[in-house]
């Protein structure tokens, strides 16, 4: 596809882990030691005989999920939006660990998220996910667009606007095996976000997240299979932390990849737990020309699925009026 934003990497088979993360409670030390624990673990394959290309860690892995917990765990990442991306000066003790930890297992990082104090607006607080190079650069980041804000009677109230300013941008990374868009859980409720993401060409969308026990049983999976996977003809990530009982905020877990089709390629529990999905399939013989400079893999169920169902190509722009009034 070639595209105004420039054309994405061609789409090559990888293997994707996602850090379903315990433990995260009030000591933000604690939160980064255990968190950098998993990376670690999680860039050996343990529990898989996959090597991951890429690790996801879930939203808000250091500080505990809330809108009064926000300002006080917020860090200046040093970012200013229009300026090339540079942490060297950067002040935050996550962003710091994170970048090493990718550039120690030399693998793509996406690295959930963390409430960010803007650069230069101290009453600015973000809900923000950071991505790295597996040379720890950071390359690309995703201020949460849509706030969650609902409130269910009797069951769950939540306001992040309480404390939290919208991110303004929608954002996607290139590798050389797939050009990956992001989001932040609540976000995976407008589906113009995944869309506009898709259209430009992103083969695969992973939002770190963290449903709870009221929505995530009902619309987790659902909006992640029913909705954007098979809407957009991508494959779908979400990555919740564990559920901790003794948490103020009881997350969902779950997990989840979703190939285009919408059918799960994998799905965690509730607990604590690393797992790995080959995105795309590697074939026996490509496997051998892995061992050499280059592998081709087949993404055989992204064309299969556009072009068995080629909705991609039939959107009617012409008659969908616009709904922003
Ligand atoms: O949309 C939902 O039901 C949950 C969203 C959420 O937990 C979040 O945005 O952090």
């Amino acid at each position: 596809m070639t595209n105004r934003f420039g054309n994405p990497p061609p789409f090559r088979a990888f293997t994707l882990a996602l850090v379903q993360l315990g433990r995260i409670g009030a000591n933000k030390q604690e939160n980064l030691h255990h968190a950098r624990e998993m990376i670690l673990k999680a860039a050996k394959g343990e529990g898989s005989s996959k090597k991951p290309d890429v690790i996801v860690l879930p939203e808000c892995f250091n500080s505990p999920y809330g809108h009064v917990h926000f300002p006080v765990y917020a860090e200046k990442i040093g970012y200013t939006p229009g300026s090339p991306y540079d942490i060297s000066k950067s002040t935050s003790e996550s962003v710091k660990m994170l970048s090493a930890a990718a550039k120690e297992v030399k693998t793509w990082l996406i690295g959930g998220s963390i409430p960010e104090r803007d650069a230069e607006d101290d009453t600015k607080i973000y809900n923000t996910c950071t991505v790295y190079n597996p040379e720890g650069d950071l390359i690309a980041m995703h201020r949460k667009v849509h706030l969650f804000d609902i409130d269910i009677p009797g069951k769950i109230k939540f306001k992040e606007s309480e404390t939290l300013t919208g991110g303004k941008t929608t954002n996607f990374f290139d590798t050389d095996f797939a050009r990956i868009g992001l989001g932040i859980c609540y976000d995976i409720r407008f589906p113009e976000l995944a869309m506009i993401a898709a259209r430009r060409g992103c083969h695969v969308l992973i939002y770190p997240g963290a449903f709870n026990m009221t929505t995530g049983p009902l619309h987790w999976e659902l909006l992640q299979r029913g909705s954007r996977a098979v809407d957009n003809q991508v494959f779908f990530s979400m990555c919740s932390p564990a559920r901790d009982l003794s948490a103020g905020y009881h997350a969902w877990g779950h997990s989840m990849i979703v190939d285009p089709m919408g059918k799960v390629l994998k799905e965690a529990q509730e607990g604590e737990e690393i797992i790995y999905s080959d995105i795309g399939e590697f074939q026996p013989m490509m496997i051998l020309k892995r061992l050499g400079l280059t592998f081709f893999a087949d993404p055989k169920v992204f064309n299969e699925a556009r072009a068995g169902i080629p909705v991609t190509t039939q959107r009617r722009f012409d008659v969908y009026v616009d709904v922003s009034q």
